[in-house]
């Protein structure tokens, strides 16, 4: 394909990271574009400016001068060492900086300039913005005094939390929601978050707060926080009970007042603050830095926030880390040691799922290869040469279970099956991408008897991830289903709605033969079968590992090398950003 248009910008230093592959098209233009009218020609700055766009493309809120060296990939997320020669020296590199026309100098420096160098990290403005928001707003609750706790606290703790064998953690998070500005609730799939939310509900309905919202990143996560919230309601004190039950959840999206197409894009803002006395956003690990800005923009000065996820899972899939950042943070100012309460204790893993996951999360790659090797029927690990004898059976009598549900008209049993297993890849394309491992699958299907019809046709047992929001009809991304012919007509019936749907109503869909890691976030299934990459892959992450694995509640299915899993247990996916340093 020729760019012809393009080959303008692709000269000198940039051209030359150009040509390794490790800046592209999306990372030259704002480059070009930025340097044309700031008649900014320095060579050096203009490869800065790339290379933070590129580093925003891939999560990072800012580019970090002093590792930007470290873990380059090409365009086929290959590993590219880049000559010595090409890379800039840190001092001259910041003089080069300092003298642009486009670049502010520290947290005072001109507004207007679209970049800004604060110490060694290099951000775009808008972003630097947004981590500012969010640190002031986090930190002028941490740091401001306590309101004082209502007096009949203890007794409400003591009614909440009956019994000698108490999780004292637990108990500090609701707490602290009493009295705190901010709390981040933290723990792994299993420690109680959502049942310590619920606790926390039935606090603030016995303080006679009123106005609370409840809100996850994803449709499907806020279904999903709705349902889990009205189960743990079950164990409170019935009085509350009722109240909790009551309280539905949106989407971040919808909270803040989305307003496609509309300036200002959310109707929630400093100007227009949430009406909330309490909002609780679950989920945290897949909120962006831009959205958290968003959200910590509208709250009006009196609203308590809870931030509550996983911060050893994925990141989002746009840039920022908030969770993860906001974990490790020295949360300097606070007397109170800072609002991160962290549940360690799991009370639904105790076995070897358990084992596995604190393995992964403790770095212990030997542990982790351990526990895979012993041989348990639960946890097994398969090289990806004998990948397809060890998979085939498992997705075929998965498949068909499902077909034979829908085909025999049996919805509900047709749903619950299609979480009973899940292939999981790293990647979207390629040998070990989901879309690869898709086709594969559906083959397997076919060359077993099972009914598949051709692409495009909705034929009953057919399996849906719906991949576009549509409130209005109350369908998410990330919603699941499967398509049932019974009546005459195809229609999905998607987990967590009542009614079936006209497969035109969905938007654009695809299969759930496989998924990437990504797109399983937030889902939970029997058992989980997850294709790792090459040890070479960038992808290949701790992260990325954990999420995977803490996907499944029955058995985890790894294939993989010896070495690549030794890899993604070693390596984490640290993105840059100055919100973990700064607050
Ligand atoms: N303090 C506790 N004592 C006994 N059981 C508990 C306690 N806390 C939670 N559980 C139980 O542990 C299980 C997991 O709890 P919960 O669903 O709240 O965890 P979670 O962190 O929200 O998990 P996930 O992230 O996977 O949704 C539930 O069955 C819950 O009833």
């Amino acid at each position: 394909m020729t760019e012809p248009a393009l080959s303008v910008v692709a000269t000198g230093l940039t051209g030359e990271f150009h040509a390794l592959g490790v800046l592209d098209w999306p990372d030259l233009h704002p480059a070009r574009h930025l340097g044309l009218l700031y008649r900014e020609r320095d060579e050096r700055v203009l490869l800065t400016v790339a290379l933070a766009v590129r580093a925003l493309r891939a999560g990072s809120v800012c580019l970090d001068l002093d590792r930007v060296r470290a873990g380059l990939t090409g365009r086929d997320d290959e590993l590219v060492e880049v000559p010595d020669e090409l890379w800039p020296t840190l001092p001259e590199w910041l003089d080069a900086l300092a003298a642009s026309p486009l670049v502010a100098l520290g947290p005072a420096g001109d507004p207007a300039r679209p970049l800004r160098l604060i110490d060694h990290k290099l951000y775009l403005t808008r972003y630097w913005q947004q981590e500012e928001q969010v640190r002031v707003t986090l930190q002028q609750r941490a740091t401001s005094p306590s309101a004082p706790p209502p007096r009949q606290l203890d007794e409400w703790l003591a009614e909440l939390f009956p019994g000698a064998d108490v999780d004292p953690d637990q108990r500090r998070a609701v707490a602290q929601v009493a009295t705190e500005g901010v709390t981040v609730l933290a723990g792994g799939p299993g420690t109680g978050k959502t049942t310590t939310i619920a606790r926390m509900l039935a606090l603030l309905v016995r303080q006679g707060v009123r106005r609370i919202a409840l809100a996850a990143p994803t449709g499907k996560a806020k279904t999903r926080l709705e349902e889990a919230v009205r189960e743990a309601a079950r164990d409170l004190p019935r009085d509350v009970a009722a109240s909790v039950e009551q309280l539905g959840a949106s989407t971040l999206h919808r909270l803040l007042g989305a307003r496609p197409n509309a300036r200002p894009a959310f109707r929630h803002n400093r100007d227009n603050p949430l009406p909330h006395d309490v909002v609780i956003i679950d989920e945290l690990s897949m909120v962006s830095l831009t959205m958290m800005a968003r959200l910590t923009d509208a709250l009006a000065p009196h609203t308590r926030l809870v931030l509550v996820g996983d911060p050893d899972q994925l990141s989002s899939v746009d840039a920022g880390a908030v969770l993860s950042d906001l974990t490790q943070a020295a949360w300097l100012g606070t007397t109170r040691g800072g609002p991160v309460v962290r549940l360690r204790r799991n009370y639904r893993f105790t076995g070897l799922l358990g084992d596995l996951a604190e393995a992964i999360r403790a770095g212990e790659a030997e542990q982790v290869l351990g526990l895979v090797t012993a041989g348990q029927p639960t946890l097994t690990l398969t090289p990806p040469n004998h990948a397809h004898d060890a998979l085939r059976a498992r997705v075929v009598t998965a498949g068909r279970a499902i077909q034979a549900a829908a085909v025999a008209g049996d919805a509900a049993q047709a749903l619950r099956l299609l979480d009973g297993h899940r292939l999981l890849c790293a990647h979207r394309h390629g040998p070990f991408g989901a879309t690869t491992w898709a086709r594969r699958a559906e083959q397997w299907l076919r060359a077993s008897g099972a009914v598949i019809g051709a692409e495009g046709e909705w034929y009953a047992g057919r399996t849906v991830l719906v991949t576009v929001n549509q409130p209005d009809w109350g369908i998410y991304n990330g919603d699941t289903g499967v398509v049932l012919t019974d009546t005459g007509r195809a229609l999905v019936h998607l987990g967590g709605t009542t009614r079936p749907l006209s497969p035109e109503l969905l938007g654009p869909t695809q299969s759930l033969d496989a998924l990437t890691v990504h797109k399983a976030q937030g889902s939970q299934f029997d058992a989980v079968t997850l294709v790792l990459p090459d040890v070479e892959s960038p992808l290949l992450t701790r992260e990325l590992l954990y999420t995977a694995v803490t996907r499944a509640r029955e058995a985890v299915h790894v294939i993989a090398t010896p070495e690549a899993l030794r890899a993604a247990v070693q390596r984490t996916a640290r993105r840059a950003s100055g919100l973990r340093d700064r607050l």
